[in-house]
């Protein structure tokens, strides 16, 4: 039964492993009607959260609420949380479908969710197949058909594209906006902003177990300044006509003005209105992995000390070098 909020509040929450503060006064809010990134390094503390929501690590303390109440006191859990940490726990020699419904008996759904949750996944097809044969891409079907079983309000999915081909990522960014866009929830974790990016609307970006950013993919774009670079044979006229108009502007080395969150197109228009000719433009594109390796820097700082072995680390003994 969906109570119409969906929303998953996290509030101080700490999870020491003997020595490893793994998870350290982490607190955010996943909204219903959005997919939202967790996101954050090999070892940030993603699954160790994640498993706090779901009841499968006690808290070291601070709280994890599902619609107001922690997990274990969600009345139907099924039929409010699905989830995803692992889709590597089939029985090989079981079907998709066998599976589906030892699953559906346990969660005590109508076994007609089973063929709904296979058809939702793209593995009706499939339905009579061992999970044994299945490759990574449809093993990750399988578990998400699982999640899907109790029909959920709320996703939760630990790297659900993970060793998913350019199609399979396509078709997961397909279903979780249109799950969300139905008012449901989405949080599913990621160490790739890339992958992220375009499924994501929002992100909570942890780094060595505590939130560094939580917010709005467009609004972490807009806090990294676009610009415009371009040549202009009258610098002057145009960096005039520009803080006119309201932009900074920045001399580059190279010569080039760096007009500061335009695109070439604005720069164009107010070089033709101080009548300046330009010889070449450029927009520099936001790179949000930059901004992510930025944000999670401490997390990598112990490994930038290591730097990777070189050429000649790897060069046999009476190598000459040559081919
Ligand atoms: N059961 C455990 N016992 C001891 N240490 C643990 C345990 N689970 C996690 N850790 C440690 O807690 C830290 C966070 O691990 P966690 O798996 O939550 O990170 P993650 O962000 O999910 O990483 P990855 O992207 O590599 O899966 C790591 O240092 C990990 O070694």
């Amino acid at each position: 039964m969906h109570d119409g909020s969906g929303r998953i509040h996290v509030q101080g929450l700490n999870k020491r492993f003997g020595p490893v503060h793994a998870v350290q006064d982490l607190s955010f809010t996943v909204q219903p009607g959005a997919v939202t990134g967790f996101l954050g390094p090999n070892g940030a503390g993603k699954t160790t959260a994640l498993r706090m929501i779901l009841g499968l690590v006690t808290p070291t303390s601070g709280t994890a609420t599902i619609n107001g109440l922690p997990f274990s006191r969600l009345p139907k859990p099924g039929g409010v949380v699905g989830a995803v940490l692992d889709a590597h726990g089939f029985h090989p020699s079981r079907t998709a479908r066998h599976h589906l419904l030892c699953y559906s008996a346990a969660m005590d759904v109508p076994d007609g969710q089973v063929d709904r949750a296979l058809e939702l996944v793209g593995l009706a097809a499939a339905a009579d197949r061992k999970a044994g044969g299945f490759s990574l891409g449809m093993r990750q079907r399988l578990a998400l058909a699982t999640a899907l079983l109790g029909d959920p309000q709320i996703l939760i999915l630990d790297e659900p594209a993970n060793g998913l081909d350019p199609e399979g990522i396509a078709w997961l960014r397909g279903f979780l906006h249109a799950f969300a866009a139905g008012g449901r929830t989405v949080l599913m974790s990621s160490h790739f902003l890339r992958e992220i990016e375009h499924t994501a609307d929002r992100l909570v970006i942890i780094s060595q177990g505590r939130c560094v950013y939580e917010g709005h993919v467009d609004e972490l774009r807009a806090a990294q300044q676009s610009r415009a670079l371009v040549q202009a044979d009258s610098p002057e006229a145009l960096v005039n006509k520009a803080q006119e108009a309201g932009y900074g502007v920045e001399y580059l080395p190279d010569g080039r003005l760096a007009v500061l969150g335009a695109d070439s197109r604005t720069v164009a228009d107010l070089a033709l209105q101080a009548g300046v000719a330009l010889y070449a433009m450029q927009d520099e594109r936001i790179d949000l992995e930059q901004l992510f390796f930025q944000l999670t820097h401490g997390q990598f700082a112990g490994l930038a000390q290591h730097a990777p072995p070189t050429p000649e680390t790897w060069a046999r003994p009476g190598d000459g070098g040559g081919v």
